[in-house]
């Protein structure tokens, strides 16, 4: 069976010029209008990225398998067009059904070719690598000059443009993701594979393979051999194939971030970003590495008491062996290039073990390094469970370097992992002291980016606001003023804030809230929950013997402690067991360093709140927020080892050195 997967699809975009304003939510009810496909066949993948008036809105998929069952749609799409058009808000599908020239192609490979110039028609429309039983439907924004109502799209249109199709469809066997290993992308022997939740919907969304021990054990071998090859590979050749690699990433950003908005619920322009910002992040780091790792030290023995100049010491970066990788679900594909290309341009292997919510994203990014050609083995990509292969996986003799970004779960795998270097990037509570002479409005803007900016749910977001009783009530009003601006809502919609990433993490969130409640705390805003979405909520008047005081959230409420004295927030700030970021607020700078002196965090922040990026700066924690520090240019570093070559001469020389 061929592994084509058939689409239907339609575009709610035409020239008359309401339909780009047509919200998402309808295209889904269309979705549910055709209830002739068995859902368990029907996939809305409603691509918004696009914004368009023309661009395709909403795209069903069918499996090839099944889609001959729908060889005679055509009658009842009209149909269901037909009934839309009584309803009002079904504004644009009026339009359409009311110029009666409702078109679907069936296995049509006929030539509709685009005279006119508007870019989105340059491609060429004959079909002949068609698929059997390819369906698609779409209407044509441009009739005046194509003289038509709907067209056949190109299949190079829905492959640049969709999630597990055309490019990537080799990475899918039926519903299930395969995982990647030896340069192929494989069916686990397991049988058995793990459901990815749609934090919106609640749904299955995504499923991957849920990968064997002896599949790891391979692919240990698989990336040993490998790296040995690869670290003879000169650098210049190591550095062109990652700058391949970013641009084939960026160029398919669409179809990555769509898997970002499905599996983690990110809102959809933020998705395109961590793609656009995970392509910038490979070629800088290819950059970086031809010049960092281009260099080494010479070094002679007459510098230290007692030695005359009778030896030359050389030394050199070398790489570690096999790193494994293990990125956290609110940043799978950044996070997770983050750890690959510093691995990989200094020589290393790598087998990457994505979160679960989030792999789909992450096997999209390894298929575009798998495109740029990277040699079979050197990257690896084991899906399953982290509470069923994680162990097995992190206590593995083969590994050579743990790099790892999450929560707690690095504080027991620094316990369970052998003698290797571990890089960890774990939870953080980042306080944001403001002073009685700081900017309110700079303060205020920064604390709705910094605290609520997707959903809460980044590490480096504001999680506890420490500010003067003096200027608190004023700052408290600032605040609430910009969270009644928040959008709530799908990612697919673009809103501030989205479904948080699980059920259990909603009730975690839920628990702290209520617990700082029933303690007295100032709820200034009501609380409010739908399944995973929760409202943004500003809790003022917390006091230490709240949870939410110390506990991380990961999602959209904001503590507020009022203190009396800078160094009442400085002891808040370091009383906690962790010290990711902090950030401080004042217009006196000999202030501001004085009291990021004084805070017990891997960065602080002047004026402006916590913040990983740029890439390339140096990111670390402290405490129980991790070991080792990120940031390009020390992971390449860090994924290093020192090796010297000392050359012993029988006598002093002093001409070099
Ligand atoms: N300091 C930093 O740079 C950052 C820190 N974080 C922190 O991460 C947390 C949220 O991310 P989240 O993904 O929930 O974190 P988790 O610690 O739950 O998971 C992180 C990764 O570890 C995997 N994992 C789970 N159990 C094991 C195990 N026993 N052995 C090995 N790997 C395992 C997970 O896989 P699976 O999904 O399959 O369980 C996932 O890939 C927050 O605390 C946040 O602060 C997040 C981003 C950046
Ligand atoms: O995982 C996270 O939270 C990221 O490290 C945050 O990155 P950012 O601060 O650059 O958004």
């Amino acid at each position: 069976m061929s592994s084509w997967t058939s689409c239907v699809s339609f575009k709610c975009g035409n020239s008359l010029g309401c339909l780009n304003k047509v919200p998402t939510k309808k295209t889904d009810k269309f979705a549910r209008r055709l209830s002739f496909f068995p859902s368990q066949h029907v996939k809305c993948m409603r691509c918004t990225l696009d914004t368009r008036c023309s661009a395709l809105k909403g795209v069903f998929r069918v499996p090839a398998s099944a889609a001959a069952r729908y060889s005679d749609f055509s009658s009842q799409i009209r149909s269901v067009l037909g009934t839309l058009a009584s309803s009002v808000v079904f504004k644009s599908f009026f339009l359409i059904y009311r110029t009666k020239r409702c078109v679907a192609y069936i296995n049509d490979a006929c030539c509709h070719s685009t005279p006119n110039h508007h870019p989105e028609n340059q491609t060429n429309h004959t079909t002949p690598d068609t698929p059997p039983n390819l369906y698609f439907f779409s209407s044509n924004p441009y009739k005046n000059s194509f003289n038509s109502d709907f067209f056949i799209a190109p299949i190079s249109f829905l492959s640049s443009n969709m999630a597990g199709t055309g490019l990537f469809a080799e990475i899918l066997d039926g519903d299930v993701y395969r995982y990647y290993a030896n340069g192929e992308w494989k069916k686990s022997s397991s049988g058995k594979s793990v459901s990815i939740i749609n934090p919106t919907t609640r749904k299955t969304q995504y499923k991957v393979q849920a990968c064997s021990q002896e599949e790891v054990n391979k692919v240990m071998d698989l990336a040993k051999s490998a790296q040995k090859l690869w670290a003879k590979t000169p650098l210049w050749k190591r550095a062109e194939l990652l700058h391949k690699a970013a641009a084939i990433l960026k160029e398919h950003k669409a179809p990555i971030a769509e898997c970002l908005v499905k599996e983690i619920a990110k809102p959809a322009k933020d998705a395109v970003t961590e793609v656009v910002r995970s392509g910038d992040l490979v070629s800088y780091c290819a950059e970086e590495g031809v010049r960092i790792l281009g260099e080494g030290k010479f070094l002679v023995s007459d510098s230290f008491p007692g030695n005359e100049r009778t030896k030359y010491c050389l030394t050199s970066k070398i790489p570690l062996g096999v790193i494994l990788a293990i990125p956290p679900f609110n940043y799978p594909v950044n996070l997770a290039v983050s750890k690959i290309a510093p691995a990989l341009i200094a020589g290393n292997s790598i087998v990457l073990k994505p979160p679960t919510q989030g792999a789909v994203s992450a096997l999209h990014m390894v298929h575009c390094f798998h495109l740029a050609g990277f040699p079979k083995g050197l990257i690896n990509c084991v899906t399953g469970k982290g509470s069923e292969i994680g162990d097995f996986l992190t206590m593995h003799p083969g590994v050579n370097c743990i790099s790892f970004t999450g929560g707690d779960t690095g504080i027991a795998i620094s316990k369970k992992a052998g003698m290797i270097p571990l890089q960890m990037e774990l939870g953080g509570k980042d306080a944001c002291i403001v002073l009685e002479d700081a900017d309110l409005d700079l303060v205020a803007a920064c604390i709705i980016k910094g605290g609520f900016s997707y959903s809460g749910q980044r590490c480096t977001a504001v999680k506890v606001v420490l500010v003067m009783e003096s200027v608190a009530d004023a700052l408290v009003e600032k605040v609430k003023a910009k969270v009644a601006k928040l959008t709530v809502g799908p990612p697919e919609d673009n809103c501030d804030i989205t479904p948080v990433v699980s059920e259990s993490s909603a009730n975690f969130i839920e628990g702290l809230v209520m617990d700082a409640k029933e303690k007295g705390a100032t709820l200034c805003q009501e609380y409010k929950r739908e399944g995973n979405l929760i409202w943004p909520l500003l809790l003022d008047n917390i006091r230490p013997d709240m949870r939410i005081a110390w506990e991380e959230p990961f999602g959209p409420v904001l503590p507020v402690i009022r203190i009396n004295s800078v160094e009442e927030g400085i002891h808040h700030c370091n009383a906690s067991n962790f010290g990711l970021q902090g950030s401080v607020f004042t217009k006196d700078v000999n202030k501001a360093i004085m009291i990021s002196d004084a805070m017990e965090t891997g960065t602080v922040q002047i004026n402006s709140a916590p913040a990983r990026g740029p890439d390339h700066f140096p990111f670390q924690g402290i405490k129980d927020s991790g070991i080792g520090s990120q940031g390009i240019t020390n992971s390449i570093n860090m994924m290093t080892k020192i090796k010297t070559t000392v050359i012993n001469l029988p006598s002093p020389s002093y001409t070099m050195g």
